[in-house]
């Protein structure tokens, strides 16, 4: 094992030479992370957190330490692994910048505590902190993601399940729901850990219907629960705070609790009668203008939505439509998924130019 406080060539012991070397990988990575928060997110809590713990690690990093620094002589300035070197996008950078920081931290707490007798205890809170900001960030790029999706897909079983949402996922799709009442729970467990997979490699959500359990057992990035299911509470402490939780609802009553017990974002229908729900009443363009006026939280418009009646969904106020045959059932959903979208850039154009005043339904009757 060797002496463990042998001195090095220039008299400092190795152990100064790992804080100095470990604070310093510590405060360039959370600089790194930091970055993002105020540039790239404008987020100014997330960067101030950053900024917050740069400066409590700067207290660790003392005069004696820095002095123990010899590149020249440091054998590991050498090494370098070519995954270092390519970075495939700025999510990539994060995560990798978190790595090294939670990496760095934790040798920061084991050989800290050699050094001073509380630096163990103090990084470790840092290192809980870290893990903190990055369950933050991954919940703040899903509501993001919530925010900016425009076309939600509910599945319906089908023996083109997989190759139907990876088509819309390639014409644009940004959000997709498992949903199955006629499956066992192993081959729904096995669907929806590899959709689960697909949307995540095109960078979309996706939400389980009705199964918290199912949700929690895949990583999905939500659950999606309806009147009948477990209390949006009650899924939000399975899930975690950083997961996405959707309610369905189809009338004001029902909106205004969904809203009132947490939801993320609501369902708003059915619009029109579907043989998708075929016990399920229509709430009518009605209630889609209820919504354009009430809703506080992302809504999308569903029930019986095609390509025909889209404009008067889009009329009356809605922002964002979920479906489940016209794309389960289209003959190419790629094509299909990106009229869909084009047609909401269409009507926000207009909105913009303030030719359909915004979140306003507009009356063409
Ligand atoms: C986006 C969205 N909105 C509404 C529903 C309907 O949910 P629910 O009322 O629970 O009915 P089932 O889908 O479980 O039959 C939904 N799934 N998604
Ligand atoms: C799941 C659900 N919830 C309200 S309507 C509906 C089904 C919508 O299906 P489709 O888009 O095929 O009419
Ligand atoms: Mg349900």
């Amino acid at each position: 094992m060797g002496d463990l406080n042998h001195k090095t060539k220039l008299g400092q012991p190795a152990l100064y030479r790992i804080l100095d070397a470990n604070l310093d990988r510590a405060r360039e990575g959370i600089r790194t992370i930091e970055e993002w928060f105020r540039f790239g997110l404008d987020n100014s809590e997330m960067a101030a957190e950053c900024k917050n713990l740069r400066q409590q690690l700067a207290q660790w990093h003392s005069n004696e330490l820095r002095m123990s620094r010899d590149t020249t002589t440091d054998v590991g300035t050498q090494l370098s692994h070519p995954s270092e070197e390519n970075r495939e996008s700025l999510e990539q950078v994060i995560q990798v910048n978190f790595c090294r920081v939670e990496e760095a931290l934790r040798v920061l707490e084991e050989y800290g505590k050699v050094y001073h007798p509380n630096m163990g205890a103090a990084v470790k809170q840092m290192r809980y902190r870290v893990y903190t900001l990055e369950s933050n960030l991954l919940a703040y790029g899903r509501h993001q993601k919530l925010q900016r999706a425009n076309l939600y897909l509910v599945t319906s079983p089908s023996e083109r399940l997989m190759s139907v949402v990876e088509a819309a996922l390639q014409g644009g799709l940004k959000v997709v729901q498992y949903r199955d009442k006629d499956t066992d729970d192993h081959q729904r467990w096995k669907n929806a850990r590899q959709l689960c997979q697909l949307c995540h490699r095109y960078n979309a959500l996706f939400l389980v219907n009705d199964r918290v359990d199912i949700a929690i057992a895949v990583n999905a990035d939500g659950v999606h629960l309806g009147q009948q299911d477990l209390p949006i509470a009650v899924a939000k402490q399975l899930l975690g705070p950083q997961k996405i939780v959707g309610k369905s609802t189809t009338n004001p009553e029902e909106m205004k609790l969904a809203i009132a017990e947490g939801a993320d974002y609501i369902g708003v229908g059915p619009v029109y009668a579907t043989p998708t729900k075929p016990d399920k009443q229509a709430a009518g363009l009605e209630y889609v203008r209820h919504a354009t006026r009430h809703a506080s939280v992302p809504w999308f418009a569903i029930g019986g939505i095609n390509m025909n009646n889209f404009d008067d969904v889009l009329m009356a106020g809605a922002t964002r439509v979920a479906v489940v045959r016209s794309l389960m059932q289209a003959e190419q959903p790629t094509l299909v998924t990106q009229y869909f979208l084009s047609q909401f850039t269409r009507v926000q154009t207009l909105r913009d130019r303030q030719i359909v005043p915004e979140n306003t339904p507009a009356d063409f009757s």
